[in-house]
């Protein structure tokens, strides 16, 4: 007996059938001429059946060439993981500025099948103009989903989402994080407003030299914001979160910005504010010219901000003329990035965009950071990353020597304790001078117990000096007393 189920099993068989022969007549015919016909014909066959619905995802959204579809690229990232899987024929490819080799499959490989909820679903590369309306732009390419109406809803509430979802997943896992660094105002007509360069900086939050608690906190804190989405819509608050990184030189501020970076797969914004020549206006192009899922630092806010205050103020030449850099500074326009211009971008900018920003300052001087610059609300999290503690050269031991444990350890847990060590010099004595081979964890080691010595000798004579000259001074003052009172 001929039950519905048959009925849907011959013509999804058919189909497949259809498939099949398409993606071997795809693989022996060269993208072009007659590929261009059996598509065509295919898509007309599907068509006439009446029994199946197509979306087709265009490359580009708009007519214009610059207005790339981004659910294309998810799609495209997820048909390709699965294609990579079963395709007879790859390209490779090194990124610019890369080591890594890239692989992708050919453009015919794209003729996929796919399950989802024991639905079928028939994807295709196919030329965008042959869909709709002739494009300005030759050969736009979409992918093309076929199914069966039966299946709309299932396509419309799920199905799609889940491409997207993957996709996005996919891509964001391979994409390599990019460090960018803004342009000189002078030169955005030749160029972009930011530059960028793809890193590989080794720092994770597993090779990042500080207390354990801490660490944890800051990364729970990342994940409560990456999920944050709905609660900063339903407060109407901008999807942001700044975070203010102090200590001394050495400690690992930048280190922990990269560390950042990965665990969040953000990329990095590195805006040089002395570059920022055009006032608050070009901040703000400049802003607005990042992406989503991204990492805005300003290091040494403290020196930047000052000096552009500096610039304000700065003394004329002799006779009150102003100086070389000043009339050139006036002939070119330009203007200062003020602190009140800055917080009005980390308050309002991105309330209207998607936002999920990161905004780090560093600083080695935080008292001497302008209060309204850093208040909870700006800078939700300040971090301290301070001098290197036993834990914390324990793991650069395991980073730098690959080493657990040592009987000297010991020896370095007691001076460690009562020395001032950035992480960045016991870092340096733990590399070896000279790289020939063997095991150098000893001379390393050896080479750390006699730095630590030497600062805790060095604190010493310090204090020494310091109490000396103390008390030189109330003899002095002692002494005038006297003096005075003998008058
Ligand atoms: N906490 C740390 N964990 C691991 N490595 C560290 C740490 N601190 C410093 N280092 C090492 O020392 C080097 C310098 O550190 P980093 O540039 O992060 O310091 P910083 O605090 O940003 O200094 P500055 O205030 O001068 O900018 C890094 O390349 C890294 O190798
Ligand atoms: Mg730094």
């Amino acid at each position: 007996m001929w039950r519905m189920g048959d009925h849907w099993a011959a013509i999804g068989t058919s189909l497949g059938s259809l498939m099949f022969l398409y993606t071997m007549i795809e693989r022996f015919f060269p993208y072009g001429f007659l590929h261009k016909y059996i598509e065509q014909y295919v898509q007309r066959i599907l068509r006439f059946t009446n029994l199946y619905v197509q979306i087709s995802i265009e490359e580009y959204s708009g007519e214009l060439i610059d207005q790339k579809n981004q659910s294309y690229t998810y799609t495209e990232a997820y048909l390709s993981a699965i294609a990579i899987q079963r395709a007879m024929q790859l390209k490779a490819y090194t990124p610019k500025n890369s080591k890594k080799l890239v692989l992708n499959v050919v453009d015919y490989e794209m003729t996929i099948t796919d399950q989802f909820q024991g639905a079928t679903f028939w994807w295709m590369l196919t030329n965008a103009n042959e869909i709709g309306k002739p494009r300005k732009i030759d050969n736009l390419r979409a992918l093309t989903l076929t199914f069966s109406k039966w299946h709309r809803q299932l396509v419309m509430d799920m199905y799609l989402d889940h491409v997207m979802e993957k996709g996005k997943e996919l891509l964001e896992r391979n994409q390599q994080r990019k460090l960018y660094t803004n342009n000189s105002r002078d030169d955005w007509y030749k160029q972009e407003m930011w530059s960028h360069v793809v890193f590989n900086h080794p720092a994770t939050f597993d090779t990042l030299a500080m207390d354990k608690a801490k660490k944890e906190d800051i990364m729970e804190d990342l994940i409560a914001f990456s999920k944050a989405k709905e609660y900063y819509a339903k407060i109407g608050k901008a999807w942001k979160r700044g975070y203010l990184l102090y200590g001394p030189p050495g400690t690992g501020k930048s280190t922990m910005i990269v560390a950042i970076s990965k665990f969040m797969n953000y990329d990095i914004y590195d805006l040089e504010l002395k570059s920022v020549r055009g006032g608050n206006s070009e901040l703000r192009k400049l802003l607005l010219d990042t992406s989503d899922r991204s990492i805005i630092v300003i290091e040494d806010i403290d020196c930047n901000l000052a000096l552009t205050d500096k610039r304000k103020t700065k003394k004329k030449g002799k006779k009150g003329e102003k100086t070389y850099q000043q009339r050139l500074a006036e002939i070119r326009g330009d203007r200062d990035v003020t602190l009140s211009g800055l917080l009005n971008f980390i308050d309002g900018l991105w309330s209207s965009t998607g936002g999920e920003r990161l905004i780090i300052f560093t600083t080695n001087h935080v008292e001497k950071l302008d209060s309204a610059l850093i208040r909870r609300g700006r800078m939700d999290k300040h971090i301290e990353l301070g001098y290197c503690s036993f834990e914390g050269f324990k793991i650069l031991a395991k980073n730098y020597l690959n080493v657990d444990a040592h009987p000297l350890f010991e020896t370095i847990r007691c001076l460690i304790s009562e020395t001032k060590i950035t992480p960045a010099d016991v870092a340096e004595n733990l590399m070896p001078k000279t790289v020939n081979g063997g095991d150098y964890s000893e001379v390393c080691l050896e080479n750390l117990v006699s730095a630590l010595e030497k600062a805790k000798e060095d604190a010493r004579l310090k204090a020494e000096k310091q109490s000396e000259e103390e008390e030189s001074d109330e003899e002095d003052e002692e002494g005038g007393s006297i003096d005075s009172a003998s008058f």
